[in-house]
């Protein structure tokens, strides 16, 4: 972790999405400025916030995403092509915000589409991005069926960034979540001793009626008690019955004891934590399990590492 670890105001959005692009990026920008203005200096957007969420979507919401260090004025930026980044750097940049925009369909010149989350700090630069790794590909039958592999491709990296005077922040979406080797790597950082590990993972998502009361909480809590992080996981709203997608909703914080914080219900909200990077430490002090592992009797994860 970075030296001062100062405390931060994270702030997530729930809210739905409808089938106007424009429409949803500005009440995204309306609940961002809300959770700017209730002190939130990081603040988190749902999955594919620009489009209502599913495969038949995606093609016709897809935008390309500029390289980091790109900004709204950057001249290599279209405002016909890329709406959502261009609103998105603006946002940031006036509210002087980390802003992990949760993530939109990317397109690519080689005609790819990709879940991508983009990553602004207060300049409004893109940090990074991150493209969706595990595609939620599944069929329960009388539940849910969906095949992003369909129209998505997989992303090949995990992302890591920094927040000066904070902390490191490992990204990543939906799925993702349920990949614990993610959050490990990222907890654990290049060198053993974990100094540039994350504090906190965040996973814009969108889980659904089916897996999400079995799951969302769980697997929120476990990322955040194997590796003794923040857990942020930031849904849509529930939504219209019978229209679309039923996201699960239920955003919420987990702190580094894989204790839920705060959470919201299924309607639109703004959540609002405060997380303390150095909690981490006492945390991991009273239950010493980060220097009490034996990789002499198993493999060590974060070595593998690309
Ligand atoms: N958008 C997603 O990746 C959904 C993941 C999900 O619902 C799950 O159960 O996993």
């Amino acid at each position: 972790m970075s030296i001062l670890n100062r405390p931060q105001k994270l702030g997530l959005i729930q809210f739905a999405t409808g089938a106007d692009k424009s429409t949803n990026l500005s009440r995204a920008s309306d609940f961002v400025r809300q959770a700017a203005s209730s002190g939130a200096s990081i603040v988190v957007l749902p999955e594919c916030f620009n489009s209502p969420y599913g495969t038949q979507h995606f093609s016709s919401y897809a935008e390309p995403i500029p390289s980091p260090g790109s900004t709204s004025t950057s001249t290599t930026v279209s405002a016909d092509l890329s709406p959502s980044f261009i609103a998105m750097s603006n946002l940031a940049k006036d509210l002087k915000i980390h802003l992990i925009a949760g993530s939109i369909p990317e397109s690519t010149s080689d005609n790819k589409i990709y879940n991508t989350a983009m990553i602004f700090n207060p300049l409004g630069e893109l940090i990074t991005t991150h493209r969706k790794i595990h595609l939620f590909d599944i069929d329960i039958p009388g539940g849910i069926t969906f095949k992003e592999s369909d129209v998505l491709s997989a992303g090949n990296t995990p992302t890591v960034f920094s927040v000066p005077e904070v902390g490191n922040i490992g990204v990543g979406i939906c799925y993702d979540v349920r990949f614990p080797e993610l959050a490990m790597m990222a907890a654990r950082g290049k060198e053993q001793d974990g100094k540039d590990g994350v504090f906190m993972m965040v996973y814009p998502g969108a889980f659904n009626t089916t897996t999400g009361p079995m799951h969302w909480e769980l697997l929120a809590r476990a990322r955040a008690v194997d590796n003794q992080i923040y857990v942020a996981m930031c849904s849509p709203a529930r939504g219209e019955e019978g229209k679309g997608y039923p996201a699960y909703g239920h955003t919420m914080v987990v702190g580094p004891k894989g204790e839920v914080m705060k959470e919201l219900q299924t309607e639109e909200g703004v959540l609002v934590v405060e997380v303390v990077p150095e909690k981490l430490q006492e945390v991991r002090r009273n239950i010493p399990v980060t220097t009490q592992r034996r990789f002499d009797v198993y493999a060590d994860v974060s070595k593998a590492k690309p």
